[in-house]
């Protein structure tokens, strides 16, 4: 089974203007309201591929509700804890040139729902994949995920990261099966400016990071594609598919997603980093997370 875990799950508020005003009333001209988080993204897509996950988290007030009711709505299964203040974020997605995002903080988060979030993951067992993905509160420690890993360390669960900065360098001691930074995420962590071009550079820096323990190791680049650098030694290139881009929001879980339910059928990295580029198209082409049928338009196109 896939568990995914979303501590800072949110509202996806999706705005759509021809013009904007700071300190002026500004009109949209479309808005679309979603659910989302990185951890529930990725378990969506997963569904919507057919591939079943559990998504784990923290959800609180009328927004984490709303959360709640649409991912059953959805048909993905999900075991949340319930957070006893505060409300889960409403994310702001501007879409005017090009794409502006204000992501909130979120809820704190009380040590005992930590705790029950600690129990419920007791119950994976070898043959599990474990998905942690998103920001957290401010309120906790930036070594939470390292928490986390180090409680399941040796059942032979295999863990994701998609995280940045501090909250990804400190788990990669755990020897993640896959980490997926972005290529300006991987330009900070390794301290230096990559541009998307620079191959050489990418696979240097995300080589760097198998240093520190990850196995395989991820770069997204939007438009300009990705790069899978693989325990075996493999550098692969994947062109973006071409389409118009209509919201990128959750492009990104999208391609976790593609790439592990195609590694869960095929078990060849290739396959899965195409089936996560077709994904992570087919979500940036469409103003949802993508259907299994727009992904598979997409990934005959690549
Ligand atoms: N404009 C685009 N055109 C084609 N493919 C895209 C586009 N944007 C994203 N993709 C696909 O999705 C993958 C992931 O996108 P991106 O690199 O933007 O992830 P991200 O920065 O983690 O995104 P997010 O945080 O919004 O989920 C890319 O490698 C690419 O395959
Ligand atoms: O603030 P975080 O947790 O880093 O990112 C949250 C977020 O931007 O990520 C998803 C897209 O990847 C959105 O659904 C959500 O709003």
């Amino acid at each position: 089974m896939i568990y995914t875990v979303t501590f800072n799950p949110a509202l996806d508020y999706a705005v759509y203007l021809d013009s904007f005003e700071l300190g002026a009333t500004n009109r949209t001209t479309r808005e679309e309201l979603r659910c989302g988080g990185k951890g529930i993204n990725v378990s969506i897509v997963l569904h919507n591929l057919g591939v079943e996950s559990r998504a784990l988290g923290f959800l609180a007030g009328f927004t984490g509700e709303t959360i709640r009711a649409w991912l059953t709505e959805l048909g993905v299964a999900s075991d949340f804890i319930t957070l006893p203040g505060g409300m889960s974020r409403i994310n702001v997605k501007l879409k005017l040139d090009g794409e502006t995002e204000i992501n909130g903080q979120g809820p704190d988060i009380t040590p005992d729902a930590l705790e029950t979030l600690y129990g419920k993951l007791e119950k994976l067992r070898e043959g599990d994949t474990l998905v942690l993905a998103g920001s957290i509160p401010a309120t906790l420690p930036d070594d939470v995920y390292e928490r986390i890993l180090a409680r399941l360390e040796g059942r032979g669960v295999r863990f994701v990261v998609d995280a940045t900065g501090e909250l990804l360098l400190n788990v990669l001691r755990y020897r993640p099966f896959l980490v997926k930074p972005n290529h300006e995420e991987l330009s900070e962590m390794c301290g230096t400016v990559l541009d998307s071009a620079d191959t050489a550079g990418i696979r240097a820096c995300a080589r760097a990071l198998q240093e520190k323990g990850a196995r395989n190791v991820l770069v997204s680049m939007a438009g300009a594609g990705a790069l899978l650098v693989t325990e075996d030694g493999r550098c692969i290139r994947q062109a973006a598919a071409r389409g118009e881009l209509v919201n990128s929001v959750g492009a990104g879980d999208s391609m976790v997603a593609g790439f592990l339910a195609g590694f869960q059928r095929t078990g060849d990295y290739r396959a899965a980093l195409r089936l996560g580029a077709a994904a992570g198209g087919a979500t940036a082409f469409s103003a949802a997370l993508a259907t299994r049928s727009q992904v598979e338009a997409v990934l005959e196109t690549l």
